[in-house]
């Protein structure tokens, strides 16, 4: 069987996230088809277990085997999935919720970050989670972006501030504000926010995703992007500096542009990634045009992270009916920019 070397001869590290949903099958799919594809290694932070039991569930007939440490996983890939176990409980119950997991859930994301920064896998990516689930749990943080930064930055004792880009096929989009009701999105938008999402964008596309002079459509807030202030006045008082600050220091950034028309197709010629306003303005054109395909990347990490688009679907988990393309698209671009990254990703920030 032929599995294409993962960069440095690294693996990934794949976090198994909520097990009620479909984290699992798309995982296991992947797993699948790695030589097929190509895919290259990975392993998972999980429960053996669990895994045998979903495979099982899923008619999968695949080997999974525990690992102690994840040098075995190169070796071992070819004829099994690697799997390093989790100490904290994470049992297989399909479309049912249960906050006794949150614990494994979290274990899972917190020791794959470790191995990426410890150098011992070459990034990471991540199986969505329920963030309610979490949150009922006490998990204080809206969702992986966010407490992927939070790590790192107690980790490595400095801050980084975490952008989320929705990568596809045919368009990619970065949200300025993230996880946060729609009411506070004014109250937070200023020009600071955009320009420092705007550098962490531009800078990351050309580092990490081979754009050597990336093109950034701004969008506007209000409809019309205002109408000159007669719509609302952030378009005119946060935004439109914001974008003059870009281009001053040489970022090719252009807008506030209507929300409504920059994503038609001729309109996405015209530029390498659409800033956006607030997560629905983002989200929403990308996983419509590409629900399948689009990958969920965190820029301004000091690691490699990338996560399907789709969430925990739980109505789906281990009926056979979760398409795991994303998941593979994920795979492949976390290996991709660690490739590009040329080492492991703890030194590379
Ligand atoms: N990266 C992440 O951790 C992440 C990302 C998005 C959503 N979520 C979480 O997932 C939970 C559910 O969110 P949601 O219902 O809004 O979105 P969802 O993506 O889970 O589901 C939306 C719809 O798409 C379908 N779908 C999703 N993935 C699919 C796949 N691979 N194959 C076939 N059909 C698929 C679902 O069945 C559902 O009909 C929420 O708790 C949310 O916070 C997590
Ligand atoms: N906002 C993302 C989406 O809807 O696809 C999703 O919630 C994932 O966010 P994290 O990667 O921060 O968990």
């Amino acid at each position: 069987m032929s599995v294409a070397a993962g960069p440095s001869l690294l693996p990934l590290a794949l976090t198994v996230g909520e097990p009620s949903g479909i984290g699992p099958d798309v995982a296991l799919a992947a797993f699948e088809a790695r030589a097929a594809l190509g895919l290259p290694p990975f392993l998972m932070l999980a429960d053996p277990a669990m895994l045998h039991r979903r495979a099982a569930r899923l008619g999968l007939s695949l080997a999974i085997e525990a690992i102690e440490a994840p040098e075995a996983a190169i070796d071992l890939f070819p004829r099994a999935l690697p799997v390093l176990p989790l100490a904290n409980r994470h049992e297989e119950t399909p479309g049912r919720l249960d906050t006794a997991n949150a614990l494994g859930t979290i274990e899972a994301i917190d020791r794959a970050v470790r191995l990426v920064l410890e150098g011992r896998c070459c990034g990471i990516v991540t199986a969505p989670i329920d963030k309610k689930a979490l949150y009922d749990a006490g998990f204080r943080h809206p969702g992986h972006t966010e407490y992927l930064a939070d790590l790192c930055a107690a980790i490595l004792g400095r801050p980084f501030m975490p952008v989320m880009l929705l990568a596809g096929p045919e368009l990619s989009c970065v949200p300025v504000t993230i996880h946060i009701p729609l009411s506070e999105v004014p109250k937070q938008l200023t020009t600071e926010l955009i320009v420092a999402t705007a550098r962490i964008t531009a800078r990351d596309l050309r580092e990490r995703l081979g754009f050597p002079e990336p093109r950034l459509a701004v969008s506007g807030l209000n409809p019309h992007a205002g109408e000159r202030g007669a719509i609302g006045e952030e378009d005119e008082r946060v935004i439109r500096p914001a974008v003059e600050a870009l281009r001053a220091e040489g970022i090719d950034a252009f807008g506030p542009l209507p929300g409504d028309t920059m994503f038609h197709p001729e309109a996405r010629h015209g530029y390498d990634v659409a800033l956006c306003m607030y997560h629905d303005q983002a989200l929403i054109p990308a996983k419509t045009l590409a629900f399948d395909e689009t990958v969920n990347v965190t820029l301004g990490l000091p690691l490699v992270r990338t996560s399907p688009d789709h969430g925990t679907a739980s109505n789906l988990a281990g009926t056979g009916a979760a398409r795991p393309a994303s998941m593979i698209a994920a795979i492949r671009l976390a290996a991709r920019m660690a490739e590009r990254a040329g080492r492991p990703a703890s030194t590379a920030a």
